[in-house]
C-alpha cells in the first residue's frame, strides 16, 4: 500500500464520520489545512518515540490509545473540552506493510477519539523511525483555565485516580525482558531506592502477569473531570513525569510550596503492598501516570467532590499549598505529623 492509500484507509475514511458531525470542525482530512471555527482554543503537542516512550513490541491498539490519551490529558489539565487533533506519523517501511498492525494502531487511537468527540482533522505521514506526534485542540474559556501559576497559599491539593502503577509496570516489564530499568524511574532517595519490588509479577512470570500493565499502556485521560475544573481549580497539571517533578512546576510558577501527606496519596493495593521506599519512588518519581494534580480553595471542597462524582472520577485530597519557605520551590513530605526526607526527581529526558 502506498502513502496515500494508507492515509485513506487508516485515517481519512474511519475519521470522516466524527469530523463531519463535530461542531467547530469545518473541514477535516484531505486538503492543505483543516478548517476550525471554535473560538479560543487550548493547543498542546506531545510526541512518542519507539524505545523511549514504548517498547517496539507493544500492542499496537494500546499504542494508538496511549498516543492520543497523553495529549487529551494535557487538555484535561487545562480545563479544555477536546475538539480535534492532528497526527504526524513516521512509520518504518516494514510496519507500513503490516496492515494488521497499522489497522490496530489507528483503531485504538480512533476509538479513544470517538469516545471524547475529538476529531482527527489532519496530519502528516512519512517513512522513518516509529514516531507519533499529536497536536490536540480543545475549547476552554481562557480566563477560567486552571494554569500552573494559580495555586494559592491554603489551597487544597487534589490528585485523581491512583499514581505509581505505570512506573511499577514499567519496572516489571524491564525486568521480564531481562533489561535493567536504569534511568527509567529516576530517584535519588535518601530513604534508599535500590529495593526490589515485593509483590506483583516476578521477573520470570513474564509480561502477561504484570498486574498494573494496563495503567502503563492504556492510561485514562481525565477529561470528564478536567472540563469541570474551570472556575473551580486555581491551578492544574497532568502528571506525566511523576508527582514530585510535575507539582514542582506548579509550585515554581505559583511562587509557593506544598505539604503532602504520603499516607493520603491515592495508591492502588499493588503499590500499598510495596516496601515504603519502592512505593514512594514509583508513586512520586516514576511518571506515565496521566492523572491530574490540581489545587482548589478549601471553600470549594464540596464542589470539587461533587464535580468528581458527576465525572465518575476518583479523587483524593493529599495535601495543601503553603508559603514559599526558601529560594526554591519545596514539597514537604509527611506521614501524619512526621516529616519524611525524600529526595526525588521527576522524569527528565536529558538528566
Ligand atoms: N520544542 C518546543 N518548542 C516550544 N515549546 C515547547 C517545546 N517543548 C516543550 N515546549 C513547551 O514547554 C512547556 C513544558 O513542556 P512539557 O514539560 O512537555 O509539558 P507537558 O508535560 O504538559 O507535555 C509547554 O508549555 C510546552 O508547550
Ligand atoms: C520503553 C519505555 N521506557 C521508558 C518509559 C518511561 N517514560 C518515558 S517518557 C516518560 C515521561 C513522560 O514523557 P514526556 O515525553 O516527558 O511527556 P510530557 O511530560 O511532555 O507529557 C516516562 C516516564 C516508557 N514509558 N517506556
Ligand atoms: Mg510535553
Amino acid at each position: 500500500m502506498g502513502e496515500f492509500e494508507l492515509i485513506e484507509r487508516l485515517f481519512r475514511i474511519p475519521a470522516a464520520a466524527l469530523a463531519e458531525r463535530r461542531p467547530g470542525v469545518l473541514l477535516g482530512i484531505g486538503d492543505d489545512c483543516a478548517l476550525l471555527d471554535a473560538g479560543p482554543l487550548a493547543v498542546s503537542t506531545d510526541m512518542l518515540i519507539e524505545g523511549r516512550h514504548f517498547f517496539p513490541d507493544v500492542d499496537p491498539a494500546a499504542l494508538g490509545h496511549k498516543s492520543l490519551a497523553v495529549n487529551l490529558s494535557d487538555l484535561a489539565a487545562m480545563g479544555a473540552e477536546p475538539l480535534a487533533f492532528t497526527l504526524a506519523l513516521a512509520l518504518p517501511a516494514e510496519r507500513a506493510r503490516d496492515l494488521a498492525w497499522c489497522e490496530a494502531f489507528a483503531g485504538g487511537m480512533l476509538a479513544l477519539a470517538a469516545g471524547h468527540g475529538c476529531a482527527l482533522v489532519g496530519g502528516d505521514t512519512t517513512a522513518g523511525p516509529l514516531t507519533i506526534s499529536i497536536t490536540v485542540f480543545g475549547r476552554v474559556a481562557p480566563a477560567l483555565a486552571p494554569r500552573r501559576d494559580g495555586a494559592r497559599i491554603g489551597d487544597d491539593l487534589w490528585i485523581t485516580g491512583t499514581i505509581g502503577d505505570a512506573a511499577l509496570a514499567l519496572e516489571q516489564l524491564f525486568a521480564a525482558r531481562g533489561q535493567g530499568g536504569a534511568g527509567v524511574t529516576k530517584a535519588d532517595s535518601s530513604a534508599g531506592g535500590t529495593d526490589t519490588d515485593a509483590v506483583g509479577a516476578s521477573p520470570d512470570a513474564g509480561p502477561a502477569a504484570i498486574p498494573t500493565r494496563h495503567r502503563l499502556e492504556r492510561p485514562t485521560p481525565r477529561c470528564a473531570l478536567g472540563r469541570r475544573l474551570p472556575g473551580l481549580a486555581t491551578s492544574a497539571i497532568d502528571i506525566s513525569d511523576g508527582l514530585a517533578g510535575d507539582l514542582g512546576h506548579v509550585l515554581a510558577a505559583s511562587g509557593v510550596d506544598a505539604v503532602i501527606d504520603l499516607d493520603r496519596l491515592p495508591l492502588s493495593p499493588v503499590l500499598l503492598a510495596l516496601a515504603p521506599d519502592a512505593r514512594w519512588r514509583h508513586a512520586l518519581a516514576g511518571g506515565d501516570d496521566y492523572e491530574l494534580c490540581f489545587t482548589a480553595p478549601v471553600a470549594a471542597r464540596d464542589a470539587v467532590l461533587a464535580a468528581a462524582a458527576v465525572a465518575a472520577t476518583p479523587i483524593a485530597r493529599a495535601g495543601s499549598i503553603t508559603a514559599r519557605a526558601g529560594d526554591r520551590p519545596a514539597i514537604c513530605w509527611r506521614r501524619g505529623d512526621a516529616p519524611v526526607a525524600l529526595a526525588l526527581r521527576g522524569f527528565d529526558h536529558f538528566a
